[in-house]
């Protein structure tokens, strides 16, 4: 007898949704318009890729998300997180929402972590904060979270500074302080730009079990269509400030329909169009 289930083809609803999203900045009355009106969802489990060239408007939209513009920005249209509407929501409202329910790694994983604080202090200090957790209970969640994302000896690691780890291991560790507070979603701006080729596989694998494992809806933003298509589900493509094409992964890579779309892949070195061929099928 065979067996049909339709539980597995049911989508998760989405956790963010934003719709017709514009984003100016600069004087108010003659501000750059960057972002013109652009839709798409978060949705639990799966990785939502915002491609394009640099300048096209992927950093912008998803600071948006985080409302991090600066002051000079206009916002239009609408982000919603759970149904609650982020676009004017006051900044302290915002501030338990960062950090807590949405969290974001960037191209430098510098830019999230002290110099001058260790590791440690830096992992139980957030964890303390948002969750109230005692200093023993904040320690060994650090811990649970560096061996998490794999850094070696995570005893030794919490009393260590992020300059005496390598750029990928810093990387990790900023991943686990974006995980400390259990996020709904995840930005993920050029996660591995910085990185060397040899070291990029093994953060975009751990960004894609986490996600699963997490049932984390993750926006990754990337120029490099090469990591678009190592753990993307799917995939927008921003041209100018609008997205001209989105969809699944595979069918932007392997049946792409706008001229732009296949200018960028056609762009790509051969061998690696090849290998970004093979990921999305
Ligand atoms: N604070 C700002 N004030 C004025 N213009 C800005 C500001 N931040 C970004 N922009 C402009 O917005 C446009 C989009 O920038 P954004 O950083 O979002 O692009 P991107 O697609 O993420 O490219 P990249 O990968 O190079 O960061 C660019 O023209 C940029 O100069």
């Amino acid at each position: 007898m065979t067996m049909t289930t339709t539980a597995a083809s049911v989508t998760p609803r989405p956790v963010v949704t934003v719709r017709d999203l514009t984003i100016a900045i600069g004087a108010k009355k003659s501000p750059k318009r960057i972002v013109t009106g652009i839709s798409f969802d978060l949705v639990p489990g799966r990785i939502q890729g915002l491609a394009g060239e640099s300048g096209s408007g992927k950093t912008v939209s998803s600071l948006a998300i985080l409302g991090l513009l600066p002051a000079n920005a206009q916002v239009g249209g609408s982000i919603e997180l759970d149904g609650t509407e982020l676009v004017g929501m006051k900044n302290r409202a915002l501030n338990t929402i960062r950090g807590r329910r949405i969290a974001m790694i960037f191209q430098d994983p510098s830019s999230s972590l002290h110099p001058q604080i260790t590791v440690g202090s830096q992992l139980t200090d957030h964890v303390r904060r948002h969750l109230k957790l005692n200093k023993t209970d904040a320690r060994a969640r650090a811990i649970e979270l560096l061996t998490r994302v794999r850094v070696p000896s995570p005893h030794e690691a919490l009393g260590r500074y992020p300059h005496q780890f390598s750029g990928g291991q810093r990387q990790r560790i900023a991943i686990a302080i974006a995980l400390a507070c259990d996020p709904v979603v995840l930005l993920a701006d050029e996660p591995t730009t910085a990185l060397d080729v040899t070291v990029q596989a093994g953060i975009l694998h751990l960004v894609k079990d986490l996600a699963v494992e997490r049932d984390l809806a993750v926006l990754l933003v990337t120029h490099d269509l090469g990591v678009m298509s190592a753990i993307a589900d799917d995939v927008a493509v921003m041209r100018n400030g609008a997205i001209v094409e989105s969809g699944s992964r595979e069918q932007i890579f392997t049946d792409p329909q706008h001229a732009y779309t296949r200018e960028l892949l056609d762009s790509l070195p051969g061998a690696q169009r090849t290998v970004t061929k093979e990921n999305s099928r």
